[in-house]
């Protein structure tokens, strides 16, 4: 007997809740289908269509990176699930083929197993339940090990028949979630070198959400390491995002300047304070609408309910906090499964660490806090800050910076 030929694995991404849209749907859609091809096109040579809330994403030579696609398909925002699958002829025989050359490795491994169909085509003759029975049972006979159970199977096999082709696949996985990038708008997302930022900055873009990220450095008290490592970090980020602009900031000025003239219990919240309204200039000229920080309530003193305030009342854009409800654990799992925690966890240090007061305000008063800042030439040091202004703009192809 001939050995069948390799089947021509594709993979399947499910829409997410972009389908919940109503008349705008289609502008999710077609910015969802344009971020895949986006994405893979670094992998090789890919056909993406979206059918039936469906992208198809198929190599087009036999050179294409199928795993690296793979893995670039699971980060697009938008998608909910995602699954490798065959395309064969709509009948059963070739639905059997398929799935016996497809999954004949799981099948080794199952004790049991159920077949699942779905109809997307309703002229094709048989029903889901006929359809599944009959694959089922010619599968049975070829797998006789193997025992039908529709209730708790180690293996269930997909068929979904669908415009053109039947397509079998094992279980689908979790996509990344969320909606397409460049449907929520676009902000500037605070990115320090810690925990916190790259996993708020994640949230956001997870809703779709253009970033822009803003870094402040502190040249000599931080280092050219330290900043590294946060483009790393924004390198580590663009496998969910694709590229991004960051833009680094001096800061050292000012925090001199704070430090000379301003009560040591305010020099962190006067620092935000300067943090957020340069980042309201840089968000200005990007043409954004809001700002993002990693502030998680309580977790500093800085982050008190006050002080976040205190912070917030120099800029009139909406404060994006989207850790603010968050433990320190759970921002931790995130920042592991979404592959940036041993980078943030490198020990270099962040301006935010350069003059730390030993007792910082916890209960700021806001007129208090203004008269202590009313020391400095507020408006000259921003513009300053902002002459110096230098940016990078960080690709998903780049090589790693550090580690
Ligand atoms: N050097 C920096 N450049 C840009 N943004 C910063 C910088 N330092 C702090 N931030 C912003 O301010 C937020 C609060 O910083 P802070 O150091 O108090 O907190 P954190 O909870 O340790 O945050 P992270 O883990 O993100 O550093 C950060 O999440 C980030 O958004």
């Amino acid at each position: 007997m001939n050995a069948s030929p390799a089947p021509q694995e594709i993979f399947l991404l499910k829409l997410g809740e972009v389908v919940l849209k109503g008349q705008n749907r289609q502008s999710f859609e077609d910015k969802l289908l344009a971020n895949v091809r986006r994405r893979v096109k670094n992998c090789g040579s890919f056909q993406c269509s979206l059918r039936q809330s469906t992208i198809y994403v198929e190599p087009q030579s036999d050179d294409c990176d199928m795993e690296a696609a793979w893995t670039a398909c699971r980060q697009v925002f938008g998608i909910a699930a995602v699954a490798r699958a065959v395309p064969c002829e709509k009948t059963v025989p070739a639905i059997v083929e398929t799935a016996r050359a497809y999954l004949g490795g799981a099948f080794a491994a199952a004790k049991s197993f159920k077949v699942e169909s779905k109809r997307a085509d309703k002229t094709f003759p048989m029903n889901s339940i006929q359809l599944s029975q009959a694959v089922g049972g010619d599968l049975a006979e070829l797998f006789p090990n193997v025992a039908v159970d529709v209730h708790s199977p180690d293996l269930t096999v997909f068929v979904e028949i669908r415009e053109k082709y039947a397509y079998v696949h094992a279980p689908s996985v979790p996509g990344a979630g969320g909606l397409p990038i460049g449907m929520g708008g676009r902000a500037v997302s605070l990115l320090s070198g810690g925990i916190d930022s790259p996993v708020s900055s994640w949230m956001m873009a997870r809703r779709g959400v253009e970033l822009e990220m803003v870094h402040f450095v502190s040249p000599p008290y931080t280092s050219q390491q330290a900043q590294d490592k946060v483009l790393e970090l924004a390198r580590l980020l663009t496998a969910w995002t694709g590229r991004l602009l960051v833009h680094i900031v001096p800061f050292t000025e000012i925090q001199e300047e704070i430090r000379r003239n301003c009560p040591e219990e305010y020099f962190t919240l006067i620092m935000r304070r300067f943090m957020m309204r340069i980042a309201e200039a840089i968000a200005k000229k990007a043409n954004a609408g809001a700002l993002v920080t990693g502030e998680s309530l309580g977790q500093v003193a800085s982050q008190t309910m006050l002080a976040l305030g205190v912070t917030e009342d120099v800029t009139t854009l909406p404060v994006l906090r989207p850790l603010i409800g968050m433990d320190k654990v759970e921002i931790i799992r995130m920042s592991r499964d979404i592959g940036v925690f041993e980078t943030s966890i490198l020990p270099y240090e962040d301006c935010c660490t350069v003059f730390t007061p030993r007792h910082p305000a916890t209960r700021p008063r806001l007129e208090d806090v203004r008269a202590a800042e009313s020391a400095l030439d507020v408006d000259a040091l921003v513009q300053k800050a902002l002459s110096g202004e230098t940016w990078v703009r960080v690709k998903p192809t780049d090589a790693p910076r550090i580690g």
